[in-house]
């Protein structure tokens, strides 16, 4: 027999004023899973999340977990007895309650009837010291790690999580990120957790559900939405990229660093050749003379420096095409900072890059 997914989400759609906000969406999230609803503000990942919560209603769609109905249309589980946890941007703890009473608020008979669940959470988020502090006491860092032990308390079967670390100073959060994600795999709960920030999805996320306009328009691990986007904006949304346009010939389309396969396109059809700046390759000019083609790396093609910064681990170099028609980025490891005007050679690494028809 199958197990059925800790989570199933299924063809959810929500209208405001008639506006789908939530456009057929669904998914799954299997028990010690992580899934990151990733997408621009206003994409429909918060309202998402409600409806799992069971604080908004979707106008189409059910949502079970393991297998039982929680909600459709017409029948609804009440969301304090749907084994949902929630822990929202504001994770406010109750400023009147000491941190053992936080933790146990969700325990029936409180602190006194479950000391040694609250004790262990508090130990797991490193805030044993703390247990009968109050919330004004605690830095939002503390705070956060309470809330995080509040929440998983009454091991809820899911746990939902609303931009978790935003109110959180920025070099604290990979931090407390990590420490998130060992204790949610530990008890093994499925997690669906709403972010607008890449970098957060890629660090916690078995599996991203990228969102735009209401719809899922990509899902899966981080790995393949990084090295296989489906189209300009989805690669754009990882990281900077550099777009070369052009047009269809025979299947082919040509650039300065030589020609593309675009098979299936119609001549004249307009095509974006996509790459991020890590994989621009750059070469030295020999006398105005550059690298020779390879397969692997196509063409290269001439252009100057326009701008050349240092970022910490690698520096950013902006570079214009010798007939000035094209700007690229390219990012090179540690200190590279060659004076504007210098010409160099480049290339574009053909593995990565990706071809989509003009959306
Ligand atoms: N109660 C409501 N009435 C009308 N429109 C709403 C309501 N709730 C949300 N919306 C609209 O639905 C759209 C999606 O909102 P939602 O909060 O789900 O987006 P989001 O992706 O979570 O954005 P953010 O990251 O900014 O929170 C927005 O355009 C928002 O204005």
């Amino acid at each position: 027999m199958t197990v059925p997914p800790r989570l199933e989400v299924q063809g959810l759609t929500r209208r405001f004023d008639g506006r789908a906000v939530v456009d057929d969406v669904s998914f799954q999230v299997e028990a010690g899973q992580v899934a990151c609803l990733l997408g621009p503000s206003g994409c429909g990942k918060s309202t998402t999340l409600r409806i799992v919560a069971g604080v908004d209603m979707q106008d189409t769609g059910r949502i079970l977990v393991d297998g039982q109905l929680v909600c459709d249309t017409q029948f609804r589980i009440p969301p304090e007895q749907r084994a949902i946890g929630l822990m929202f941007q504001d994770f406010a703890l109750f400023p009147h309650l000491p941190v053992r009473d936080n933790v146990a608020f969700g325990l029936a008979g409180g602190w006194k009837a479950n000391r040694a669940r609250v004790a262990e959470l508090l130990e797991r988020v490193h805030m044993s010291r703390h247990i009968d502090s109050y919330p004004h006491e605690l830095s939002g860092g503390e705070q956060q790690r309470v809330a995080l032990a509040r929440a998983l308390a009454p091991r809820p079967r899911v746990l939902l999580m609303d931009e978790p670390f935003s109110g959180l100073d920025e070099r604290l959060r990979d931090g407390i990120r990590d420490e998130t994600l060992a204790l949610l795999k530990e008890e093994g709960t499925a997690v669906l957790l709403v972010t607008h920030e890449p970098h957060e999805a890629m660090r916690m996320a078995d599996q991203i559900l990228l969102m735009r306009g209401g719809r899922i328009v990509q899902q899966g691990a981080p790995y393949n939405l990084y090295n296989a986007p489906v189209d300009r904006q989805a690669a754009g949304f990882f990281s900077d990229i550099n777009v070369l346009t052009g047009r269809v010939r025979g299947a082919l389309t040509a650039t300065p660093f030589g020609e593309f396969l675009t098979p299936g396109l119609p001549d004249g059809a307009e095509v974006d050749i996509v790459i991020r700046p890590q994989h621009l390759k750059i070469d030295f000019d020999r006398a105005g003379q550059g690298p020779a083609p390879t397969p692997q790396n196509g063409t290269a093609a001439r252009a100057r420096v326009t701008r050349a910064r240092y970022l910490g681990r690698e520096s950013l170099v902006e570079f214009t095409s010798d007939e000035g028609t094209i700007t690229l980025n390219a990012t090179v490891p540690g200190v590279f900072l060659p004076p504007p005007g210098t010409p160099m050679w480049l290339m574009l690494r053909r593995d990565r890059v990706f071809v989509f028809p003009r959306g």
